[in-house]
């Protein structure tokens, strides 16, 4: 089962056609696998099934190797040299380092190798890396798309974070991701105040000392109506564009810049119901099970990608390929209307709508906004345009809360050291 699981991020459905006129090796290889009658009843004899897996495996292995020679391989291998550098960021911080700009946080992972990635398309850098038009097409295409709901003129860098999130391995919170921030919040004994914020503005105060001291008076309205407290240090984590989080910085000199850089809109719909198996191209619904389809690019297709819902522990039985009846997740640009989803569906008896302005709408070259916004004042979404994901935002999220320590104590040492990598070789 996990070679289905590993393959079916990477089948892309072809728009436009009753029956995809060149599916990908993929695609081909787990419909055929699907549709050995013999195979069924095996699926209850361990030893057998896997025995077929391996068999269906090795064939999708040498579909692979036919359709897009070693560029499966080697883009495994170039992702995982990306995720090797990145990851120096877990060692920085674990000793405490921290850097005052984005661009500075992935120079010093990657060196101009990153940066430059932000300035080119994903496109443009794995064909610089020698990868095929037809593999990038029709194999990373459409993992940016379920990712990013963009194609592959997105940045390099969130192009490659995009292809780390189809590969296998990846964790799921257990409950949902919301409760990263509820943990987040209970661990760090943090007194949370429900409400949204309307204003900063910069007060000058005198101390218990006798000293002036530069405060920030923040205005927020919560179920209790207008409030307003001050703060020595103000961390902003939310999209600071007008559509989102509409906030007013009174007062700065010099005045806080708006980042009118667009987010991109992308509607999920979860629908519980049964595909309709002859849109995709298959008349008998009962050789119909997929728990993925990805598509490439096409003006016509109104969906990105369609995938099933399962949980985070999976039981045996939910391991298996799912049943046409389930609840299904469609990520598509615009509302579903009713037409679109009778095409996509069978039957449905719940359909529930999420659309919202998920992650930036890249397009490189791209500039982060800044970390420092004023002095004591930070930001964490800037990171969001070098790559948005969760990942990402913790990375950013530690890396303020270590700036405002140190520019508080004045730590300098801890702050944009370069060679960190080699300096950090000697140490513990
Ligand atoms: C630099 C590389 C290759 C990886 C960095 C590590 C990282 C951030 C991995 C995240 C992988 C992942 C789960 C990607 C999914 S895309 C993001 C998703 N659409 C979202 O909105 O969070």
């Amino acid at each position: 089962m996990t070679i289905w699981l590993r393959l079916k991020t990477q089948f892309p459905f072809y728009p436009g056609s009753k029956l995809p006129p060149v599916p990908s090796v993929t695609a081909l290889v787990t419909a055929t696998f699907l549709r050995q009658p013999s195979l069924k009843p095996k699926y209850n004899r361990p030893a057998q099934s896997k025995l077929y897996l391996l068999r269906w495996y090795v064939i999708n292995v040498l579909k692979l190797l036919w359709r897009y020679g070693l560029n499966p391989l080697r883009m495994y291998m170039w992702v995982e040299d990306i995720l090797d550098k990145f990851m120096r960021i877990y060692r920085y911080q674990t000793h405490d380092y921290t850097f005052s700009s984005n661009e500075r946080l992935l120079h010093a992972l990657g060196g101009n190798d990153f940066t430059q990635m932000l300035n080119q398309t994903i496109d443009e850098s794995m064909q610089k890396a020698g990868f095929s038009h037809k593999f990038i097409n029709e194999v990373v295409c459409p993992a940016m798309r379920v990712n990013y709901g963009q194609g592959v003129n997105i940045n390099g860098f969130v192009g490659a974070v995009s292809l780390a999130g189809v590969e296998s391995g990846l964790w799921a919170v257990k409950g949902g991701n919301k409760l990263v921030c509820t943990g987040l919040i209970y661990a760090a004994k943090a007194q949370l105040i429900p409400g949204t914020v309307q204003s900063i503005e910069p007060k000058i105060r005198p101390n218990p000392a006798g000293d002036t001291v530069k405060l920030y008076y923040v205005t927020y309205n919560s179920t209790s109506g207008s409030s307003a407290d001050m703060y020595d240090i103000v961390v902003i984590a939310a999209p600071l564009n007008r559509k989102m989080s509409n906030i007013t910085f009174r007062n700065f000199n010099p005045p806080i810049p708006e980042f009118s850089n667009p987010y991109h809109q992308t509607v999920a719909t979860f629908v519980h119901g049964r595909l309709n198996a002859s849109f995709f191209g298959y008349q008998d619904p009962s050789a119909f099970h997929f728990g993925a389809i990805l598509t490439t690019e096409n003006p016509k297709l109104f969906i990105n990608s369609l995938g099933v819902m399962s949980p985070a522990e999976k039981t045996p039985s939910e391991e298996k390929l799912p049943l046409r009846s389930a609840v299904w997740k469609v990520f598509s640009r615009e509302p579903l209307t009713k037409e679109q989803l009778n095409l996509l569906f069978s039957s449905y008896d719940s359909v529930k709508v999420k659309k919202w302005l998920a992650y930036p709408h890249y397009s490189p070259p791209e500039k982060c906004p800044p970390v420092i916004l004023h002095d004591r004042i930070y930001y964490l979404n800037g990171i969001e345009w070098a790559a948005s994901a969760m990942e990402m935002s913790a990375i950013a999220a530690k890396n303020a809360a270590l700036l405002a320590y140190h520019q508080w104590y004045g730590n300098t040492d801890k702050i944009d050291q370069e060679d960190l990598h080699e300096k950090l070789k000697t140490e513990l």
